[in-house]
């Protein structure tokens, strides 16, 4: 893999979505740092990436904690020699019709999903600031943070502050040279997904596959999306073909918001 010159760090990079963002990045030639809770996962998919002859390294980092965050970017920038995009991808979603979302829930889900993309928006910048250059911030949202999804609703409520966050930060960076985007991805076969589609199918007294396929039956195209055509869709925003792009969310769900 020939090297870009460029960093990336991808948060939640240890599996599903995040995983096939850490290896689409490293194949176009970035060094990646896969910053995730799990470090085993995160160590395997720096192996694969090394194995492959791309540069990575794996970060343990809790993204609601905003220092674990600030300490992610500093050990990739010191480790991989630079810094100049983060993917801010790591994020939980359970299943939680409107009446049961407890204290407990609302707290963890919010810090996770909305305070790791801020305190990601944060670290990049005073990073990039350092530095001296501008720089990429992508985040995940959701198409469930487009279009409000059944049983979603603490979920698609922290999807939705996203793309708020990315566009206030995309004209709030905007003179330092730094862009700010998002990518929806619909319904993508990962964990995460599967445990969503686990209890749709559950409650219909119907299996994983029904749920499954339950949501898949808006997807215009007429098939699930693989992680790696999210990948595809973050590797544009990522590179210099998307440099006049920014505080826009990148719907990459197979035409599920016009079906
Ligand atoms: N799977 C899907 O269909 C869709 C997923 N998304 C979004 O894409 C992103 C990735 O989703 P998936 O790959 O499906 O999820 P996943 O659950 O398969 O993987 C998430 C990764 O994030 C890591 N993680 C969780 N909490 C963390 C924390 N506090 N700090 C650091 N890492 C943490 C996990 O260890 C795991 O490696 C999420 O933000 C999700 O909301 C959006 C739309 C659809
Ligand atoms: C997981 C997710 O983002 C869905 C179902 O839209």
């Amino acid at each position: 893999m020939a090297s870009n010159g460029k960093v990336a760090m991808v948060t939640g990079g240890g599996q599903g979505i995040g995983e096939a963002i850490s290896k689409r990045l490293a194949s176009d030639g970035f060094a990646v740092a896969i910053a995730d809770l799990n470090l085993d996962n995160a160590n395997k998919v720096a192996s694969a990436i090394e194995a492959d002859g791309g540069k990575a390294v794996a970060v343990k980092t809790d993204v609601s904690d905003r220092d674990s965050v600030f300490a992610a970017v500093k050990e990739a920038s010191e480790k991989l020699g630079g810094f100049d995009v983060i993917v801010n991808n790591a994020g939980l979603g359970p299943t939680t019709p409107i009446d049961t979302i407890t204290q407990e829930q609302f707290d963890t889900v919010y810090h996770v999903n909305v305070g790791g993309v801020l305190w990601g928006i944060q670290a990049a910048h005073a990073k990039f600031k350092e530095l001296g250059h501008g720089g990429k911030i992508i985040s995940a949202t959701s198409q469930a943070g487009v279009v409000g999804n059944p049983n979603l609703a603490l979920y698609s409520g922290t999807k939705f502050a996203i793309r708020g966050v990315t566009q206030v930060a995309a004209r709030d960076l905007a003179a330092e040279g730094i862009t700010v985007n998002a990518y929806a991805p619909g319904i993508v076969k990962t964990p995460m997904m599967f445990d969503i589609a686990h209890k749709v199918g559950q409650n219909a007294g119907k299996d994983d596959e029904w749920g499954m396929q339950t949501f898949a039956k808006d997807i215009t195209l007429g098939r699930l999306s693989e992680p790696e055509d999210v990948a595809n869709g973050v590797a544009f925003l990522a590179g210099p073909d998307s440099n006049y792009i920014t505080g826009q969310t990148l719907e990459v769900d197979g035409g599920m918001q016009f079906h």
